[in-house]
């Protein structure tokens, strides 16, 4: 069974007269397998909008090669394309029209029968509201009309850009749950976000990407482990045991950090080493607990954003390139691009 999505080596280039060429992607390569929900992570400016419009050819790459649903793109995408519904582009609605009318004219637009209409609205939870004028609608609404609009040719695969984006904590948890519901439907759910919580309890797979290549990837939590530095909290009985402990435990790989009445160990991979070390200088532990490392810590130390070191680690190397290389992949439209045929600025 082929991947819901294939990308390797894609590059991109934005030139411009006016301002030094940006390469917003520098030989990016992800997969998303059929029946999972995705997350693609990165910090600001690290590619995702990119990416997910050239998948979209709604942007042109300087290099690389894709496949949706096991079809090459650009190439093939018209023959894939009604099998994708997308979000990507900030959605635009005729205020005055109710959620129902926009729906209707847009499928009668797209040749889908009217009866999908009322089905997608009740998919998305906009029923109730589906005569209300789209003006009516909060931020969080709009966003569920424009998946609904995505939904009507019944999409196996659903590629959404910052789905969340703007919304309050209701709101989010309302796009979480029906992200939730279609890939319990089967369907394939390809999300950008900045919400790490969100992708941890959202997502079975994520790429997290940094300066338009991929740092990692995986299950969301074989990442974190993989990733994750979990650091153990050390108590012992009284403050000049913890100087004592701390100066026991310091050493090359080990980092301590004493903190009021207790120790912050990183760097241990198994905490009986601790017991036994500050037994060795006769120094009891009274608390030994590991703090599990979160999405969070991990994000920041791959794509090189946390506050310490500045160290930024290139793309990881327990990745290894599921497609063909660039060197042996059918060569992917390369294009020269000049300020005249760019893609306006965001
Ligand atoms: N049309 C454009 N012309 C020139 N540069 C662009 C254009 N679109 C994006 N860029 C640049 O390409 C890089 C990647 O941008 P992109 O929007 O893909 O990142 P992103 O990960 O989606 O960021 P964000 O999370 O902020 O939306 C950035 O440096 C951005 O400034």
């Amino acid at each position: 069974m082929s991947p819901a999505v294939e990308i390797a080596g894609l590059r991109k280039r934005y030139s411009s007269i006016f301002r030094p060429n940006t390469m917003a992607l520098d030989g990016l390569d992800m997969v998303v397998e059929k029946g999972q929900v995705h997350g693609f992570l990165g910090p600001n400016g690290s590619g995702k909008t990119t990416t997910l419009r050239i998948l979209l050819g709604l942007a042109r790459a300087n290099g690389g090669y894709m496949r949706i649903l096991g079809h090459e793109v650009p190439r093939e995408l018209p023959q894939v394309i009604q099998r994708v519904g997308s979000v990507v582009e900030s959605p635009q609605f005729f205020k005055h029209f109710s959620g129902h009318k926009t729906l209707s004219l847009l499928a009668k637009t797209a040749g889908i029968p009217n009866s999908r209409v009322l089905e997608v609205l009740a998919q998305v939870g906009l029923h109730d509201r589906a005569k209300q004028k789209v003006k009516a609608y909060s931020l969080g609404m709009r966003q569920r009309l424009a998946v609904a609009s995505a939904l009507l040719k019944q999409p196996e695969l659903l590629i959404l850009d910052e789905p969340a984006n703007g919304m309050d904590p209701a709101g989010i948890r309302e796009m979480r749950e029906l992200m939730q519901s279609l890939a319990a439907q089967g369907m394939t759910v390809l999300v950008s976000s900045h919400l790490l919580s969100e992708v941890q309890q959202l997502c079975d797979t994520m790429t997290i990407v940094s300066r338009g290549r991929r740092v990692t990837s995986g299950g969301v939590d074989e990442v974190i482990g993989r990733h994750g530095v979990g650091e153990l909290r050390v108590r012992v009985g009284d403050d000049e045991q913890l100087s004592a402990a701390a100066q026991a435990l310091e050493t090359e790989d080990v980092t301590v950090t004493p903190a009021t009445d207790h120790l912050m160990v990183s760097g241990v991979s198994d905490p009986a080493w601790v017991t036994k070390t500050l037994a060795d200088e006769e120094i009891y532990v009274s608390e030994l607990v590991r703090n599990a490392p979160d999405l969070e810590t991990v994000f920041l130390q791959l794509t090189g954003t946390a506050p310490v070191d500045g160290r930024y680690p290139q793309v990881d190397d327990a990745v290894l390139p599921a497609l063909p290389t660039q060197a042996t992949a059918p060569a992917a439209e390369t294009v020269t691009v000049t300020a005249d045929s760019e893609e306006s600025a965001k």
